[in-house]
C-alpha cells in the first residue's frame, strides 16, 4: 500500500525528495551544533581545576554528561530522522532517533524522539484506525542523504486491496528485511510493527514474558524496550540502571550496536558468566555437569556445604598456650556452633559469634587454673581480669588458628573450589544425589570458572555473607573501572579535538585536553567524588538491585540461574524474552511458569509474537517438520514474506561430507552480492569441518568467538542461537539432533537462522 504523493495537487516524488532533504538537511546542521557545543563544554570542563569539593564533585557530573551528549549525538547519525506525520488538521511532525527543539524560537520539537507518545501513531496508525493522520511517510537515507519517501495515506476508500493492513509500512519494513546482514543486528526503530509496538512500550512494574518463535523480533524488541523505558523513566532508572543479559559473548558483540544507535549507552550487557564481579567465567563444561549444576536443589548442597565447613572435632582438641595446654572439647565446640547457627546470621558474619563463645571456654579454663582459691573458696578473678585473659587469648596465634580450623572465613571462591576437589565433602553434602551425580560435581582445583559455576558462586556469597576481604576486592574493581572511565572520558575529549586544533588555528597556543591531564590524574578526581556511571558502579557490585532487567534467550537459563536474576531484581521489574521450543541447554525451561512462579507466583504476564520477520515461508515450512517432532501442538510463526528460493536438502556419503559442505560454501558464498554466509556444523565436527572450509575459503572465521562480520562464519548451534545470515548451510542434522537430549530444539535453531536461502547437508 506504499505509494509515492505524485496525485493531483502533490509534489512529485523527486521534488519531494529535493523537498524532504532540505529539511534534513536542517536537522543534521543542528545535530552537529549541538555535538560541537558539547565536546566544546566536555573540554572546558576538563580542563577546569581547582574550587571546592563540591564544585569538583559537581564539575565530575558535568564532565559525564557532556561526554555522553557526545557519544550519544554522534551514534544517532545514521537514519537521524526516519519518518513524517501528517495529521488531519494539517500538522506536520517529524520522528526520528532522539528529540531535536528549535532553541533559537518557542522550542518548537523539529524532531520528534520515537519514544515520545506523540510518536506512537507513526508505529499504530493503520487505514482502519489511522489515529488522527492523514499520512505517514518512511524516508530512507544513506549517509546524509534522502534517498527515497515511501508514503501511506491512511484513508480506507483510498487504501489498497492487495495491501497487508496488519503491516506498518510495508514496504519499508521489506526493504528492511531483504537488505544484506553485516554480522552486527540493526535497530528496527523505522519500522516497528504494531504488535511489537505494544510490548515495547508497555508498563514497567512487573514481569513481562515474550514468547515468540524464531525470527519473531524477540531480541529487536527487548532492545528497543530497554531504550523506551531508559527515556519515559529516565529517573528511576538512571540511578538503579538496566541490566540485559544475553546467552554468549558472540551474541552480545551481534546486539552490541543496537542500544547506541537508539542513544542509549547505559545499559549494562552480561553474560551469565559475567554476572558474579570479579570472575570472568570461560571454563567450558560437559552439557550435563552444567544441567546438574543448573538445578534448583544445588542451593540445599552449597547450604549444606557451608554448614559442614563449621567443623566439630570427633576428639578434643588440644591448644597449647604459653606453654600451657588447653582443651577444647567436642561438645563445647558443638554448642557453641548450635547457638551461633540459632542466630541465623551468615556463615563469615556469625564468626565473630563463633570467636566469642569459644575464646570465653577457653578463658574459663585459664581463668579456673590460675584464679582457683588455694582455700577452696570462690574463683578469685574479677571480671576484669577476664576480660583481659580472653584479651589475650584472642591474639594467641594457635587460638586462632584453632578457630580458622572450626570456622573458617570463606570465600565464595574457595568453598566451590574445596566442595568440588573432595568427594568426601561432595558426599557429605549432596546426600540427594546418586553416586554418578556425584562424580559429575568432582573437579581439580584451578582452570577457571564455567557459567554455569556462576549462579553457584552467588548462591555461595548469599549464604557466606560479605566480609572485609570481599569489601576490599570490590573497592579494587571499582578502581579498576573508574580508571577506565576515565580513560574513556578523555578518549571522547580526544575525539573532539577538532576545536583545540581551531583555537590553534587562531594563533593562540592552547593546549588540548589531553595535553593537561591524564587518566591518572582524572581518576584521582573522580575517586574524591567516588563518580561512577549507574552501569558501572552496578556492574562492580554483587549486591546492587537494577531497576529493570532484561533477559534475552532465557529459556537457556537454569533454575539456579533464575534465583541469581531475582537478587538482582528485587522490585521483579522484568522483560523476559525467549521461546521454549528453542530450548537448548539441558538445565533449560519448558514452561515459562515452572520457570516463574517460585519467585511471583501467578503474577506475570505473557505477551506473544507471531510473525516471523527473519524467516521466509519456504525455510518455516521445513522448520515445521522439526518442530513438529519437539511438541505437535506447537505452531511456527508466520512468515511475513517468501523469498522465491526453494531450501535444497541433499545426501552425500558420510566420507564426503567435509568436502561437500565446502563445495557448497564456496557456492553459497560466490551468489551472496553482500552478506553473509552461516554455516552450521555439530559441535562435535566444529574443528574438523571448521578447518576443512577455512582451507578452501580462508576469509572464514571459526573459533570460540568467530568474528561474526566475516563473510562466512562456520560455528556450532549454540554459538548460533539469536544470530542471522543471508544464506545458511546446515551439515550433519542427524549428528545435531543425536549430540544432545534436546537435538531436535537445536535444529530446529539452526534451520530458522537464514534470512535468504538455505541448504542442508546430510551425510548418507
Ligand atoms: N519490525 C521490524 N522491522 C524490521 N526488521 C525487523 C522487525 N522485527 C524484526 N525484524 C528483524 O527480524 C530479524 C529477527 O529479529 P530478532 O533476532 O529480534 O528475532 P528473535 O525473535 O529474537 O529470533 P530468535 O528467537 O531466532 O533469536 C532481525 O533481523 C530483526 O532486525
Amino acid at each position: 500500500m506504499s505509494r509515492h504523493s505524485d496525485g493531483p495537487g502533490e509534489l512529485r516524488h523527486d521534488d519531494e525528495i529535493g523537498h524532504e532533504q532540505e529539511y534534513v538537511s536542517m536537522l543534521y546542521a543542528r545535530l552537529d551544533g549541538m555535538r560541537e557545543q558539547a565536546a566544546e563544554r566536555l573540554t572546558a570542563e576538563l580542563r577546569a581545576t581547582g574550587g571546592t569539593r563540591q564544585a569538583q564533585s559537581q564539575r565530575d557530573d558535568t564532565v559525564r554528561m557532556y561526554a555522553e551528549q557526545v557519544e550519544q549525538y554522534s551514534a544517532v547519525e545514521n537514519g537521524l530522522c526516519f519518518g513524517r506525520l501528517d495529521t488531519d488538521d494539517g500538522a506536520r511532525r517529524y520522528v526520528g532517533r532522539i528529540g531535536i527543539f528549535d532553541t533559537g524560537g518557542d522550542y518548537d520539537p523539529l524532531l520528534m524522539d520515537w519514544r515520545a507518545p506523540a510518536a506512537r501513531a507513526f508505529y499504530l496508525a493503520t487505514a482502519a484506525n489511522p489515529q488522527g493522520l492523514r499520512r505517514r511517510r518512511h524516508l530512507r537515507t544513506r549517509q546524509r542523504k534522502v534517498t527515497a519517501v515511501n508514503d501511506e495515506v491512511l484513508d480506507l476508500a483510498a487504501a489498497s486491496p492487495t495491501a497487508h493492513e496488519e503491516l506498518t509500512g510495508e514496504a519499508s519494513l521489506l526493504a528492511a528485511l531483504n537488505a544484506g546482514r553485516t554480522g552486527r543486528m540493526r535497530d528496527i526503530v523505522e519500522t516497528i510493527q504494531a504488535e511489537q509496538d505494544r510490548i515495547i512500550r508497555a508498563d514497567l512494574p512487573g514481569v513481562l514474558v515474550v514468547q515468540g518463535g524464531p525470527g519473531t523480533g524477540k531480541t529487536a524488541v527487548a532492545l528497543h524496550r530497554a531504550a523506551y523505558l531508559l527515556y519515559t523513566h529516565r529517573q528511576v532508572l538512571s540511578s538503579r540502571g538496566v541490566l540485559l543479559v544475553g546467552p554468549n559473548e558472540t551474541f552480545l558483540r551481534y546486539i552490541s550496536q543496537v542500544l547506541p544507535a537508539l542513544a542509549e549507552t547505559g545499559v549494562l550487557l552480561r553474560t551469565q558468566g559475567d554476572l558474579f564481579p570479579g570472575v570472568n567465567a570461560r571454563r567450558a563444561e560437559p552439557a550435563e555437569v552444567a544441567a546438574l549444576k543448573g538445578r534448583a536443589e544445588l542451593a540445599e548442597v552449597l547450604a549444606a556445604a557451608v554448614r559442614d565447613r563449621q567443623w566439630v572435632p570427633d576428639e578434643p582438641l588440644e591448644i597449647e598456650v604459653e606453654r600451657e595446654v588447653l582443651r577444647l572439647d567436642p561438645e563445647t565446640v558443638r554448642a557453641a556452633r548450635d547457638r551461633v547457627r540459632r542466630a541465623g546470621r551468615p556463615h563469615n558474619l556469625a564468626r565473630a559469634l563463633f570467636d566469642v563463645e569459644i575464646v570465653h571456654a577457653l578463658a574459663d579454663q585459664v581463668a579456673e587454673r590460675i584464679g582457683a582459691d588455694p582455700l577452696g573458696g570462690e574463683n578469685l578473678l574479677e571480671e576484669a581480669d577476664r576480660a583481659e585473659i580472653r584479651r589475650e587469648l584472642r591474639e594467641e596465634a594457635e587460638v586462632r588458628a584453632t578457630l580458622d580450623q572450626l570456622w573458617p572465613v570463606l570465600t565464595p571462591q574457595r568453598l566451590l573450589a574445596d566442595l568440588y576437589a573432595d568427594p568426601a565433602r561432595i558426599a557429605v553434602a549432596a546426600p540427594g544425589l546418586t553416586d554418578a551425580e556425584r562424580a559429575l560435581l568432582h573437579r581439580a582445583p584451578g582452570g577457571g570458572w564455567t557459567p554455569a559455576d556462576v549462579p553457584l558462586l552467588d548462591e555461595a556469597a548469599e549464604l557466606l555473607g560479605e566480609d572485609e576481604r570481599a569489601a576490599e576486592a570490590r573497592r579494587a574493581r571499582v578502581r579498576a573501572l573508574q580508571r577506565e572511565y576515565a580513560e574513556g572520558v578523555l578518549e571522547i575529549a580526544r575525539g573532539s579535538r577538532s576545536i583545540d586544533v581551531e583555537d590553534e588555528a587562531d594563533g593562540g597556543e592552547i593546549l588540548g585536553v589531553t595535553d593537561l591531564l591524564d587518566a591518572d590524574r582524572l581518576l584521582e578526581r573522580q575517586e574524591e567524588g567516588d563518580r561512577l556511571t549507574t552501569a558501572q558502579r552496578a556492574a562492580a557490585d554483587r549486591r546492587w538491585a537494577f531497576g529493570h532487567v532484561i533477559v534475552d534467550e532465557a529459556q537457556e537459563l537454569s533454575p539456579m540461574a533464575w534465583r541469581l536474576l531475582m537478587r538482582r531484581c528485587p522490585s521483579r521489574s522484568m522483560t523476559i524474552v525467549g521461546d521454549v521450543a528453542q530450548t537448548g541447554a539441558l538445565a533449560g525451561t519448558g514452561s515459562w511458569a515452572d520457570a516463574l512462579e517460585p519467585y511471583v507466583a501467578q503474577r506475570w504476564r505473557l505477551e506473544e509474537l507471531t510473525v516471523s520477520y527473519r524467516t521466509p515461508a519456504e525455510i518455516m515450512a521445513v522448520a515445521a517438520r522439526v518442530l513438529a517432532e519437539i511438541d505437535p501442538h506447537l505452531s511456527p510463526p508466520r512468515s511475513v514474506r517468501e523469498s522465491g528460493v526453494p531450501p535444497w536438502d541433499r545426501t552425500v556419503p558420510a566420507g564426503r561430507l567435509a568436502a561437500a559442505l565446502t563445495d557448497a560454501a564456496v557456492a553459497e558464498a560466490a551468489a551472496l552480492t553482500d552478506g553473509r554466509l552461516g554455516v552450521i556444523v555439530p559441535a562435535g565436527r566444529v574443528d574438523e569441518l571448521g578447518a576443512a572450509v577455512v582451507a578452501t575459503l580462508p576469509e572464514a572465521a571459526v573459533g570460540e568467538q568467530p568474528e561474526l562480520e566475516s563473510r562466512v562464519v562456520v560455528l556450532t548451534v549454540g554459538q548460533a542461537k539469536g544470530l542471522e545470515f543471508d544464506s545458511v548451510l546446515v551439515a550433519d542434522p542427524e549428528r545435531i539432533v543425536a549430540e544432545s537430549p534436546r537435538g531436535h530444539s537445536d535444529l530446529y535453531v539452526a534451520l530458522t537462522r537464514a534470512t535468504q536461502r538455505l541448504g542442508v547437508l546430510r551425510a548418507g
